[in-house]
């Protein structure tokens, strides 16, 4: 039987490109997908691998060329992937790069563009609950899916070690959630849409501007802070996962490990909740 058309490859190769060679980071989030095709028939019809660049390889070299042109814009990143492959490969004749990216936006702390938070375009999703009787009401106001982003000042260190324990601990790491929150009223504001914006933006002020040694330390400065911000507020509760970006270790291809290049993951994540009252 005629093998008509093949094509192989590795999809959703997840990479977060930081470019961090000053105080001013840049990042860059695709979703890679990169199709082979050219001298493979016999892998389809003999079960011969031998001219096969594993789909993993395939995998490792989309993060090399990461790492290798962290600054290089999207158009520029698949050019210079496909050319990775045709320049080492002579058996492959055809590429086929797709990638979307998850586009962030620099979060603006009192107006000024913040240089190493960022926040997720079009993001989050207000919602108000109300119970009410005759005698009383309890008007919550919240957001679901507000995704948010820090490439530095941020560790996770001195937790429990022990047999269960094979995390590294770090000092820099990248922290980033999809929070969940919910903010109960005490009293009526001025105005809501001005009094949610506010409630925001001291949450993201405190997260933005401030060490992270934990998703935990850095929800409940961000809940005080709300509650500092927005008097008719009497309490803030918060569900943030915590969005893993693993840093990818080149060293086995002569890179440096140096925090350019993550893996984003969305599973398993930390789930780390809290609320924070007025006591
Ligand atoms: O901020 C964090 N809190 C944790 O509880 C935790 N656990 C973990 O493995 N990493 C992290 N990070």
């Amino acid at each position: 039987m005629p093998l008509i058309r093949n094509s192989y490859g590795k999809g959703r190769v997840r990479i977060m490109r930081v470019k961090r060679d000053s105080a001013r980071h840049e990042v860059r989030e695709l979703s890679v997908q990169a199709m082979l095709s050219g001298d493979f028939d016999a892998a389809y019809t003999e079960g011969d691998n031998s001219k096969v660049v594993a789909t993993d390889s395939i995998k490792n070299i989309v993060n090399i060329v990461a790492r290798d042109h962290v600054g290089a814009e999207n158009e520029e990143f698949a050019g210079l992937l496909a050319k990775y492959f045709l320049d080492r490969y002579d058996h492959v004749s055809g590429v086929d790069i797709a990638a979307t990216e998850t586009k962030w936006t620099r979060i603006a702390v009192d107006g000024a563009p913040h240089d190493h938070a960022f926040v997720l375009d079009g993001n989050g999703k207000p919602f108000v609950e109300l119970s009410a009787t005759r005698e009383a009401s309890r008007l919550v106001s919240g957001v679901t899916g507000l995704t948010f982003l820090k490439t530095t000042q941020s560790g996770w260190e001195n937790y429990v070690f022990d047999e269960a324990t094979t995390l590294k601990p770090t000092a820099d790491r990248l922290f980033a959630t999809a929070m969940d929150a919910s903010w109960l009223w005490s009293s009526v504001p001025a105005s809501y849409p001005r009094a949610n914006a506010a409630v925001l933006a001291a949450a993201l002020k405190v997260f933005a501007g401030t060490y992270s040694p934990g998703v935990q330390n850095t929800m409940y400065l961000m809940g005080e802070a709300v509650l500092a911000a927005v008097p008719e507020v009497a309490e803030i509760t918060m569900a943030c996962p915590n969005k893993h970006y693993l840093p990818i270790d080149l060293s086995p291809f002569g890179r440096g490990f140096d925090g350019q290049v993550f893996t984003p993951t969305d599973e398993p994540h930390g789930q780390i909740e809290c609320t924070v009252g007025r006591g």
